[in-house]
């Protein structure tokens, strides 16, 4: 594993498919320019608006945003995380809530579908019932052992208050972990910063979290924040409110650093 930088993509992403590809592909484009290698796009990240909507154009934003993810990689030499995007399952009216991870030649290295789906009432008032329209994933998701950039793991969003997701990724030899997310205003402004803390703390791994932010679709308001936090803890970048990205240093001397001084993986008891 070498040094490199990373950058977790923020956008704002609405309910028009060609709209979110053109502002993802400017940032996409941004984060290179500055030196980013692996970039991470957030959770629906070409498609943010009502659900029906959503479900109605799922062929054509699956299928586009393959592609997009692809043609990015190819173009500007990178590995990328498409944060997620709605894939049909035939036959059910649903879809799966995907992330693909792809490299430099625009091979898929990672598919991970969404497990815990959100279905909250949220005390703001708004209420989701993700399940509804998204097929839940029954797997968990696997690493992609990168000899350049580390041992990579996926999730999405909500995932992240399930721990047992990243202590199984963290058994799989985990170093940095993508968490792309839309989180609500709501939850966010409590919970968003210190989960993936956590994350990052107890599993003593890099926490790459890509994020939807402000006004997305009708009353539909994200939280932002996409950030970068190392495996103590430390927020190494923050992109804030707006449209923009968080870009930080990898360094597998800091991994080994942590783990040496904090060796809390190798005296688990359960
Ligand atoms: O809403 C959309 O349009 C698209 N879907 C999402 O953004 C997903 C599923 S509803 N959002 C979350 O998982 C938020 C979790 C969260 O906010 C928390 O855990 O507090």
């Amino acid at each position: 594993m070498k040094s490199y930088l990373a950058a977790a993509i923020q956008m704002t992403s609405v309910p028009n498919l060609e709209k979110n590809l053109a502002q993802a592909e400017e940032l996409i484009d941004l984060a290179v320019r500055q030196g980013a290698e692996l970039v991470g796009l957030p959770e629906n990240f070409s498609f943010m608006g009502d659900e029906k909507e959503k479900l109605a154009q799922g062929d054509v934003i699956a299928q586009k945003s393959e592609q997009f993810i692809k043609i990015m990689a190819q173009r500007f030499q990178i590995t990328i995380l498409g944060g997620s995007f709605p894939v049909p399952v035939p036959d059910t009216g649903k879809v799966y809530n995907t992330s693909i991870l792809v490299d430099p030649n625009g091979q898929e290295l990672i598919r991970y579908q969404k497990v815990h789906l959100f279905d909250v009432n949220v005390p703001d008032g708004n209420t989701y019932q993700e399940s509804s329209t998204v097929m839940a994933g029954k797997e968990l998701p696997s690493i992609y052992p990168s000899s350049d950039l580390g041992n990579i793991g996926v999730s999405i969003c909500y995932d992240v208050r399930f721990p047992e997701l990243y202590r199984h990724l963290a058994d799989k030899g985990c170093d940095v972990v993508f968490i792309p997310a839309a989180f609500t205003a709501f939850t966010g402004k409590d919970h968003w910063q210190v989960l993936l803390q956590a994350r990052a703390i107890e599993n003593t791994c890099y926490v790459i979290a890509p994020a939807q932010t402000g006004t997305n679709y009708a009353r539909r308001q994200t939280h932002g924040h996409a950030m970068i936090i190392d495996p103590w803890g430390t927020i190494l970048a923050d992109a804030g409110e707006k449209p923009g990205v968080a870009i930080a240093e990898i360094k597998p001397t800091r991994l080994e650093q942590v783990r040496r001084q904090m060796p809390s993986l190798q005296h688990r008891v359960f």
